[in-house]
């Protein structure tokens, strides 16, 4: 795609484009990952591609540790980014010092989960809100500054006469408001909000996404707001990107996403979202098992060691459960995970037989979700085989026969980016392009080119 597809309708690109971005943290411990020849290192941010239009608001929504304040850390330069590209109006962010960052640090602000640790608690607010407008200039004496400080109090919420308290003295809405009136002091054109409600009581996180809401609106802001709350994110967010193990696996905009999710993953997430209406209840998809460590992401599609909707073959003759439990049992299978002299110990205790084949069939008792009897006879001939293989020591051979016997594309190759009309895009190997998807193509960041 040129840079020319990439233009809005004035012919302005995104305010901010974000191509391939990777954060890893290196967590070598030197000599042992030398003489092993190895390192290890946490893929919080593995390839990420987003846009920003002027004046939108993107929610990038995803469970904890999934990357999204790093992905947020990284977009500002506050992170270095390990690879990918970052650009605001055009300009290539990532790779830039410090000291050449400071023209675009008054353009991009932060605001922060935990406002009174953002907040310097020996100044007063006064200080906290003049101070960034010194450096970069803003206001022809300290005179203004004050001036200015107090207008952005009272449209944060807070009164002209808070200038001389100390962050400690206000609620948690009241620092979480101050820490806006920060952002907004010095003009920004792009605020990056991580979880800026989630550590404020339910009636205070309604009044602080309204305020953020009717400040975009005032001063034409662009917000990446960041969240692991989906239910907050209707009220504000014009189009959501939704983040699993430091990727983006579905973009849309906000209504289509919760009216019609692609992704398995954005389903699970939604199903647990409350809804009002009883007709509109979603049946809950409990995600089994936790997020796989970033330190070692899945094979394919990252999301497969938990997904519902894993593909099976096409000559799978059990239902989709039945095969997402077998395959629950090849990963416990090939992550090592299955332990026959634990089983042995536990049944020498009960005064069970301890004969291999007892072990063997206690561990797939232990290791296969649900009951054998709820699997193909073939598929839990394979599984009891495996177990013997285990019992027998030949953990080769267990893998080899779990391998073969369920096998799944999402386990295999990462899934592409399925462009799904205008502004949507999903990462899943069961999602097929809508029709008329391709006259309406999105980018790699999932923003529609034809349509912005
Ligand atoms: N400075 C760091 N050094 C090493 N690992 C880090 C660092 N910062 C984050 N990580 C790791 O990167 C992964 C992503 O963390 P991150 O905080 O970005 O996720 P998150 O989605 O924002 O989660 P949360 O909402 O809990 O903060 C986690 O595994 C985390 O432990």
């Amino acid at each position: 795609m040129t840079d020319a597809e990439r233009r809005d309708a004035d012919g302005r690109p995104p305010l901010l484009e974000v191509e391939g971005l990777k954060k890893h943290f290196d967590q070598s411990d030197g000599l042992l990952d030398r003489v092993v020849g190895s390192s290890s290192s946490v893929k919080a941010v593995d390839g990420v591609d987003l846009a920003i239009r002027e004046g939108e608001t993107l929610a990038v929504v995803g469970e904890s540790g999934c990357g999204k304040s790093t992905l947020g850390l990284t977009v500002l330069n506050l992170h270095d980014a390990t690879a990918g590209s970052v650009r605001y109006r055009g300009e290539e962010l990532a790779g830039l010092s410090q000291r050449a960052m400071r023209p675009y640090r008054r353009d991009l602000q932060m605001v922060f989960q935990d406002p009174l640790a953002s907040l310097n608690p020996r100044q007063t607010v006064g200080q906290i809100l003049t101070a960034p407008m010194e450096v970069h200039g803003i206001g022809g004496s300290d005179a203004d500054r004050t001036e200015r400080a107090k207008e952005l109090l009272e449209r944060v919420g807070l009164r002209a006469s808070h200038l001389d308290r100390h962050p400690r003295q206000f609620s948690g809405g009241q620092q979480q408001r101050v820490g806006i009136a920060r952002a907004l002091a010095v003009e920004p054109d792009l605020i990056v909000a991580d979880e800026p409600v989630s550590a404020l009581d339910v009636s205070v996180q309604a009044q602080i996404l309204d305020l953020l809401s009717d400040l975009k609106e005032e001063f034409d802001l662009s917000l990446l707001f960041i969240t692991h709350d989906l239910s907050v994110v209707r009220h504000i967010a014009d189009r959501v990107a939704v983040m699993y193990l430091g990727r983006i696996v579905e973009t849309a905009p906000v209504e289509a996403l919760f009216d019609d999710p692609q992704h398995p993953y954005t389903e699970a997430l939604l199903s647990s979202v409350p809804r009002i209406d009883p007709e509109a209840r979603r049946e809950r998809v409990v995600l089994r098992g936790a997020v796989p460590s970033p330190l070692d992401p899945p094979s394919g599609c990252r999301f497969h060691t938990r997904c519902p909707a894993i593909v099976p073959p096409a000559d799978w003759p059990g239902d989709q459960g039945a095969f997402r439990r077998a395959f629950t049992f090849r990963t416990r299978v090939e992550d090592g995970a299955l332990d026959p002299e634990a089983v042995a110990a536990q049944l020498a205790a009960a005064g069970r037989p301890t004969d291999d084949a007892s072990v063997a069939s206690a561990v797939v008792e232990q290791s296969l979700p649900g009951d054998r009897g709820d699997l193909p006879e073939e598929a839990a001939e394979a599984v009891e085989a495996a177990a013997r293989a285990v019992v027998a020591g030949d953990e080769e051979e267990a893998t080899r026969v779990v391998h073969a016997a369920f096998p799944s594309p999402c386990a295999d190759e990462a899934p592409e980016r399925v462009p799904l009309g205008p502004d949507r895009a999903a990462d899943c190997h069961r999602v097929e392009p809508t029709d008329g998807a391709d006259a309406e193509p999105t980018d790699a960041s999932g923003v529609s080119v034809e349509n912005p």
